[in-house]
């Protein structure tokens, strides 16, 4: 999909006028990298978008349960998919609520990518038992690594804000117990594996990170 046409591809670097915090630039599905990426078209083939579920002519519906940037819900919801976005911080519930509402102002095709994204602000553990979509997100903070990529200072800012998830198992546990067809679990290439967690049906490689998929049987 393409989404700006020619008013964005002639100011590719505008930045927000409102942007004061130091996330905002972050928060941007404007301009920058997730911007650049929506213009070009988002694709079904994407390691994201398979782990998913997306397949021939399907369209999963999806809970992000850890929404943070947004980035994973913004791509999966412009491939068509309606997400419910959850996140525990209040305050990157906001950053993300606000740039969500400056995408929609930018252009029609934005703010019908958004209006597929519902955002809710809380903890999935708690809020994952009232839910139900084919399949639920999981991308917690990963272990810390060097790289001084923009993108991974980017969450560097996002862990300063947040902090680790230290829970992350129980997060998962949530997930796979939710109702639901499938949980993907995002972690990093060469992490080790979450102690304690039983081993997913299948993993997809990306770029950095893999996708371990866990297909619930019988659902
Ligand atoms: C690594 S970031 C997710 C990045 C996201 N996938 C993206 O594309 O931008 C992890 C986020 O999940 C949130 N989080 C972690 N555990 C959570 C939980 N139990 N419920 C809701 N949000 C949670 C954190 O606050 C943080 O903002």
């Amino acid at each position: 999909m393409t989404g700006g046409g020619p008013q964005d591809t002639a100011h590719p670097k505008r930045r927000s006028p409102k942007a004061k915090h130091p996330l905002d630039s972050a928060f941007d599905f404007v301009n920058g990298a997730v911007g650049y990426r929506f213009r070009s078209g988002a694709s079904r083939r994407d390691a994201l978008a398979r782990a998913a579920g997306f397949g021939k002519g399907a369209v999963p519906t999806i809970i992000d349960a850890t929404a943070g940037l947004g980035r994973d819900a913004f791509l999966l919801a412009t491939l068509g998919a309606q997400v419910t976005l959850l996140e525990r911080s209040p305050e990157v519930h906001d950053l993300l609520r606000d740039a969500l509402a400056r995408a929609a102002a930018e252009s029609p095709e934005l703010a019908a990518v958004v209006a597929r994204m519902t955002l809710k602000q809380g903890d999935a553990r708690e809020l994952l038992p009232g839910l139900r979509a084919d399949t639920v997100i999981v991308d917690p903070m990963h272990p810390p690594r060097t790289n001084s990529a923009v993108v991974k200072q980017e969450m560097r800012l996002l862990r300063e804000l947040v902090g680790a998830d230290p829970d992350a198992l129980q997060l998962m546990q949530a997930a796979l117990a939710a109702d639901c067809r499938r949980v993907v679990l995002k972690w990093p290439q060469r992490a080790a594996p979450l102690q304690g967690l039983r081993k997913p049906s299948h993993s997809i490689a990306g770029k950095t990170v893999r996708y371990d998929v866990f297909m619930m049987t019988g659902r």
